[in-house]
């Protein structure tokens, strides 16, 4: 899968390059879930049809980030994340458009004579709740007018599970209250978390549990605070283990920034500055005070019991 950023207005070279007849599936996708997934594969599937490339358009930085002056909760697949699953999808083109004020201030009409069609996009996939342009004030109909004959236009419906609608906001209420189940369930995968192990305390080793801090590389939505089970992809390899996301009651007292703190399952390496991908299995149980650091080393090792349990691992 080929990366284009491209901001507006899009430069003649950049048509120049890009012009050809193409499906484009047009979005902002945080997250990558089901529903998402639906325009996506319809999108892929028609370009097949067509012998045609299969893109995906979509904008960075989030507009909520940009338009919401600094309280943006992060993302669900931040720039990297969206680049891996997207290729693993079939889509052969990725347009990232860069999203600021000015981008926020162009009506549908421009947008689309613009971004759009220069591009001889031959038909646009969006999901039934798809707004574009100035105020979000253009939609499906919008932009199959706009398209003028030249873009269709389809639009996916959308994607329930157990009766409901699969959507980002649902997924973001789910991994703050610890309902990762149900994330997970409308991901269609596990939530996953990319960083590099940072230095800690250098507690973890003294108690029989070391436990690598992973520094977050991008700004992800953080789950509730609690216990996972986790499954880590560190270089070629899948290891398991159990995860503490928080702020350490037991030691500390007015930390807000939780830490991501893994323990390895018989693991003895020392990892500091690697890379590691965290998926989220399963949520164990909330974040606690102990009393005494015997207590806490005591539930350490039931929670790497349950996580065994959940993750079908053995020794
Ligand atoms: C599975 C697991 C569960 C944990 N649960 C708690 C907890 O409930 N309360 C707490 O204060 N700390 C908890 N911790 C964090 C430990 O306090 C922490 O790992 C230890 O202090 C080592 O910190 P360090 O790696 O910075 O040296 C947990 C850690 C792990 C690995
Ligand atoms: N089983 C393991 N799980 C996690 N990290 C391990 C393990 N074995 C060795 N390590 C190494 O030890 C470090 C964690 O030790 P710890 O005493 O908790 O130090 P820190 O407070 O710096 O994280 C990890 O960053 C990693 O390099």
């Amino acid at each position: 899968m080929r990366t284009v950023t491209i901001s507006y207005p899009m430069l003649p070279e950049t048509v120049a390059q890009y012009a050809q007849p193409q499906v484009v599936a047009l979005g902002q996708f945080d997250g990558l879930h089901l529903g998402h997934a639906s325009v996506i594969t319809s999108a892929v599937a028609l370009a097949r049809e067509a012998g045609v490339p299969a893109a995906v358009m979509t904008f960075y930085p989030h507009p909520k980030d940009v338009m919401g002056k600094g309280d943006y909760e992060g993302y669900l697949t931040p720039a990297k994340d969206k680049q891996e699953l997207l290729a693993g999808m079939g889509v052969e083109l990725l347009y990232i458009i860069a999203f600021n004020e000015e981008l926020s201030r162009v009506s549908p009409a421009d947008f689309v004579s613009v971004m759009l069609l220069p591009l001889q996009i031959v038909t646009a996939v969006v999901g039934f709740d798809f707004r574009f342009g100035h105020k979000g004030e253009g939609d499906a109909d919008t932009l199959s007018e706009l398209g003028q004959g030249a873009m269709k236009v389809e639009t996916v419906a959308p994607f329930l599970l157990d009766g409901e609608k699969v959507s980002s906001s649902g997924i973001r209420k789910s991994l703050l209250s610890g309902e990762l189940d149900k994330a997970n369930a409308w991901f269609g995968r596990c939530y996953h978390l990319r960083g590099i192990v940072g230095h800690g305390e250098k507690r973890g080793r003294t108690i029989g549990f070391p436990t690598a801090n992973l520094q977050l590389e991008d700004r992800y939505v953080i789950p509730a605070t609690g216990v996972y089970a986790v499954k880590v992809f560190y270089r070629d390899e899948v290891l398991y283990g159990v995860m503490n996301v928080g702020v350490k009651p037991t030691f500390h007292e007015g930390v807000t920034k939780p830490s991501f703190e893994i323990h390895l399952f018989d693991f003895a390496s020392d990892i500091y500055g690697q890379e590691l991908k965290v998926d989220l299995v399963s949520y164990i149980r909330a974040e606690r005070k102990f009393e005494s650091i015997d207590a806490l080393i005591a539930q350490i090792g039931a929670d790497a019991e349950t996580a065994k349990g959940l993750l079908g691992y053995h020794s």
